[in-house]
């Protein structure tokens, strides 16, 4: 594996000699270190595979051979792959295929993460069952919206392919075998790709994202490179060596600041599925009450330049003073996109544009909106990549996960598991035998 790191991560305007008052002091953060240390023997354990973990994944290469079979006979067998699941069983994949993918011999990945009846209507719309391969994902097996999906297109793929068929066109993950998703697939005889014993949203580097990602075309093995290169970096004891150790300790005091919410916002549309997989990361990992019943935790926000500028910035420059940015920039942008005509260069609006390449412009935006957070006293980070390719993803994808680890360690919340969301799930089921009451009167 290659240890070359690409991803580049500029903290220096989260510090006070940038921000002013509202930056942290570098010193404050090399004092959170000892408050890690059982992070730091945790992440030891981890690595020797002592117990299961997501830092493991990317060293564990059983994974990349069931990618590769399965990957392989779906691209040769199939046209399009349709991925159902919730959460953490699909924004990984969506990230994966959003961000990489675009294979020319395989033309569609598409995923049904809800149970809104138009969109899974529009969806099912354009799909031709004799070329579609389903893949249902679910750790539990248990997820009422992923069960809902599988059990409605069921007639459908019936209807156009035959019962008996349709073993061949259904691939499941779970985990769980006494799940009800395990059950189904038994049943139907479809066969199953066991889920790694991780929760859903550190599930990524594992078939639960790379398969879809491989079908649509992404180099699996340099996004596991990546990561593996990343979690090397992250075993330093040292905390200004190590990424996820700094970059994390540093949200954490930013927050405890009073900067609680973190917006990520790249300038690359196709990282834009970075900012949904991260929400759930960030969201279900943190917001939950500590050891002494405090609710703790860190609030998620996405936005995109240059869009958003003409959105959110307002905002962010003079809104209240609670937010931590992280920016992204690829640098081949620059050499992106059409250079802008001098036609009408005497028009005082065009002038600046002309002769740049829209690549130019979108960069000189993420500058100039760096320049403007900075100096309204707004802490906020860079992500640069050369390129945005698997490896540097990998990496980026490995950092996000750790610097979550490292922020709840420093919260004292357990980053693994999302005790509240169960409340919900029973009460749907409530609500659902209610209608049934009223619908049978
Ligand atoms: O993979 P499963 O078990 O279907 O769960 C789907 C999602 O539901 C949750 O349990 C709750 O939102 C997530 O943590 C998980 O990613």
């Amino acid at each position: 594996m290659t240890a070359a790191n690409r991803l580049m991560i500029d903290m220096t305007n989260f510090f006070a000699d940038a921000v002013g008052e509202s930056g942290v002091e570098a010193s404050e953060v090399e004092a959170l270190s000892p408050r890690l240390e059982g992070l730091r023997e945790r992440l030891q354990g981890w690595r020797a595979g002592k117990e299961p973990s997501f830092f493991h994944l990317p060293f564990e290469p059983e994974h990349l051979e069931t990618v590769y079979e399965w990957g392989q006979e779906i691209t040769a067998g199939f046209e399009q792959l349709l991925v159902l699941g919730m959460g953490g069983s699909s924004l990984g994949g969506e990230m994966l295929v959003h961000c990489l993918g675009g294979s020319e011999e395989f033309s569609d990945v598409l995923f049904i993460d809800n149970v809104d009846p138009v969109r899974i209507e529009e969806t099912l719309e354009g799909v031709e069952w004799s070329d579609t391969m389903v893949l249902a994902i679910s750790k539990s097996g248990n997820t009422a919206e992923t069960l809902a999906q599988l059990l409605t297109l069921l007639p459908h793929m019936e209807r156009a392919i035959g019962a008996r068929a349709v073993k061949d066109h259904l691939l499941i993950i779970t985990e769980d075998e006494g799940g009800g998703l395990a059950e189904v697939g038994r049943t139907l005889r479809a066969p199953m790709v066991p889920h790694p014993p991780v929760g859903g949203r550190y599930s990524v580097l594992s078939p639960v994202g790379l398969l879809p990602g491989y079908v649509a075309g992404v180099d699996v093995e340099g996004i596991i490179d990546g990561a593996a290169s990343m979690a090397e970096r992250c075993l330093s004891a040292d905390i200004r060596e190590n990424p996820a150790f700094w970059g994390g300790a540093t949200q954490y005091l930013l927050a405890e600041q009073g900067k609680s919410l973190t917006v990520l916002m790249p300038y690359f549309e196709r990282l834009n599925k970075v900012g949904s997989w991260f929400r759930q990361l960030w969201a279900e990992s943190l917001g939950k009450l500590d050891a002494e019943g405090e609710n703790r935790g860190l609030t998620p926000s996405r936005a995109i330049g240059a869009t958003d500028q003409h959105s959110q910035l307002q905002l962010y420059l003079q809104g209240p003073a609670d937010k931590q940015f992280t920016l992204f920039i690829a640098d081949e942008m620059i050499y992106y996109g059409d250079r802008i005509p001098a036609r009408f260069k005497d028009i005082p609006a065009v002038s600046p544009l002309a002769g740049h390449s829209v690549g130019e412009l979108l960069a000189a935006e993420f500058m100039a909106t760096r320049e403007t957070l900075t100096r309204n006293g707004r802490p906020n980070r860079t992500i640069r990549m050369p390129a945005l390719d698997a490896f540097t993803l990998g990496e980026l994808i490995m950092l996000l996960e750790m610097e979550t680890v490292v922020v709840a360690e420093l919260l004292g919340v357990d980053p693994f598991d999302q005790p509240a969301v169960e409340e919900g799930k029973v009460l749907t089921r409530e609500y659902l035998a209610q209608m049934e009451g009223q619908l049978s009167l």
